[in-house]
Parts: structure tokens; sequence; C-alpha cells
């Protein structure tokens, strides 16, 4: 009878615990609505891990350029310096292979905004070793899935939902609330444009602003067409 023999070894390539490669790494994932402090936390958990002696970076989404454009600011006006990239694959290669590799704690602000956000922490956690906390909108305006946040919650050691406060009743708010007519799903913005609400102020201020939208679109619809018509006039 043929002795059975198996196809892939699993002891050449794995340490004592049977793990290959680095794969000691951490994801540990922080989402919320904005104003409930994700981007303080990250800066608190980063500024820890440096006190401890391990090599920090921070990257943003270079689309978010509200406070500053090299630095992560939070709505308080707490400060760090960062890598503001438009993709989370060209960090390696602008940070320097070497200091990559001597990296311990990679944080990610605005998580919402990168598309290659699971390619890029299964890479760094799984393969290189890094602890990757990452810090970003669960949903957007309209409290759909937003960007690639959710589908890294499977990679994640950990998960927090932080909460903000609702600024129409103070109750503990979990959705974000636009106030402009804009129904585009990015736009960048603060105070000026967003604001943290609960669950029946997200609910009740939906329909003030479907209700405002549709009144500025058929104002819109109107003055095309009478622009439209009054065309060959002019
Ligand atoms: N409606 C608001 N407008 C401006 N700042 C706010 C508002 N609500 C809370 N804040 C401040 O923002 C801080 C949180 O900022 P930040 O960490 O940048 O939040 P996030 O990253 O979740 O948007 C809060 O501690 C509070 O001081
Ligand atoms: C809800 C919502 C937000 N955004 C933008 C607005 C801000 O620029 C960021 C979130 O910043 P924060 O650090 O969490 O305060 O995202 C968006 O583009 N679309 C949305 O629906």
């Amino acid at each position: 009878m043929a002795s059975f023999k198996h196809s892939i070894s699993l002891s050449s390539s794995t340490d004592r615990d049977g793990l290959i490669g680095r794969a000691s790494g951490e994801v540990h994932v922080i989402v919320g609505p904005m104003f409930a402090g994700k981007t303080t936390a990250l800066l608190r958990r980063i500024k820890s891990e440096g006190n401890n002696g391990r090599n920090v970076a921070i990257i943003k989404s270079s689309k978010d350029t509200r406070y500053a454009i090299n630095s992560i600011v939070t709505h308080d006006g707490a400060k760090f310096p960062c890598w503001a990239l438009p993709d989370l694959s060209s960090f390696r290669k602008k940070y320097g292979d070497e200091a990559y590799e001597k990296l311990d704690v990679i944080g990610i602000d605005e998580a919402q905004f990168f598309e290659d956000l699971y390619d890029f922490c299964c890479k760094a956690a799984d393969h290189d070793g890094k602890t990757v906390v990452v810090a970003g909108l669960d949903g957007d305006y309209l409290r759909r899935s937003f960007g690639s946040v959710l589908d890294i919650i499977p990679l994640a050691d950990t998960v927090t939902k932080l909460t903000a406060r609702c600024e129409l009743c103070g109750k503990r708010a979990f959705f974000t609330l636009r106030k402009t007519e804009e129904t585009k799903t990015e736009l960048i913005g603060g105070a000026d444009v967003y604001m943290p609400v609960c669950r029946q102020h997200h609910v009740n201020g939906q329909v003030v602003m479907e209700a405002a939208r549709s009144v500025l679109e058929s104002h819109k619809l109107k003055s095309d067409s009478f622009l439209e018509a009054a065309a060959p006039v002019v």
C-alpha cells in the first residue's frame, strides 16, 4: 500500500509555537460616529506605545485636509505628525524598507477612505508582525457601511465602538447626521457639515434633510427649465 505523505511540510518554516514567519502582529479597530473621540483614542494608544519604547508611525488619508496636511488633529486641537497618503500600499516604499522593518506599531486614521485597508492590515499584522491600530467611521451619514472598515472586523483582535453626545438632546450619539443638501458619500468636513446624533434624532433629522433636499432639487429643476426656455431669447 502506498504510504501517505503530507504534500506541505508544516515544520520547515514554523517556529516553536507552530507559527509561520512573524505572525505575532495585532489588529485593533476603533469605530464610531464623528466627534466620538476616535482620533483621540488612536493618538493616546500610539503615544503610550511610543513611551514604552516601541517604534510608531501614523498614516492618515490625504483626502483629509481639514486641519493640517501632515498631522492628525482631533476636533479639540490635539496634534501628532503623520504620513498623509492616498493609499496604504505606498506606505512601505515612502517610509523606507529598513525603517519599516524596525516599525512596531502603525496607526491608521480616517480608515474609511482607504480602499486597500484589508490587504494592508493582513500583510502588516499576519506577515510583518506589526500592531495595527485602525480608527475610522463604521457608517456614513446614511448609516451605510463606509469603505472597507467593516471588512477588517474579522481580522481584528479587538473592536471598540465609541459614542459621542447627541447635539440635539445630549443622549449617547451612535450616528452622524449631514446638515447640508450634498448627497455624495465622501464629503470632507467638520462641525460645519456634520453633527453627532442619537437614533431618534438621526431618523427625524434624515426626514427633515430629505425634504429639504427634494425642495432644493425641484427648485433647481424649475430654474433649469426656466433657463432652457429663456435660452433662445438670450
Ligand atoms: N459637535 C462637536 N463639535 C466640535 N467638537 C466636538 C463636538 N463634539 C465633540 N467634540 C470634541 O471632539 C473631541 C473628539 O475629537 P476626535 O477625537 O477628533 O473625534 P473623532 O475622531 O471621533 O471625530 C471630543 O472630545 C470633544 O472635545
Ligand atoms: C459621515 C461622513 C463623514 N465623512 C467625512 C467627514 C470627515 O472629513 C471624515 C470623518 O472625520 P472624523 O475624524 O471621524 O471626524 O469623514 C464623509 O466623507 N462622509 C460621510 O458620510
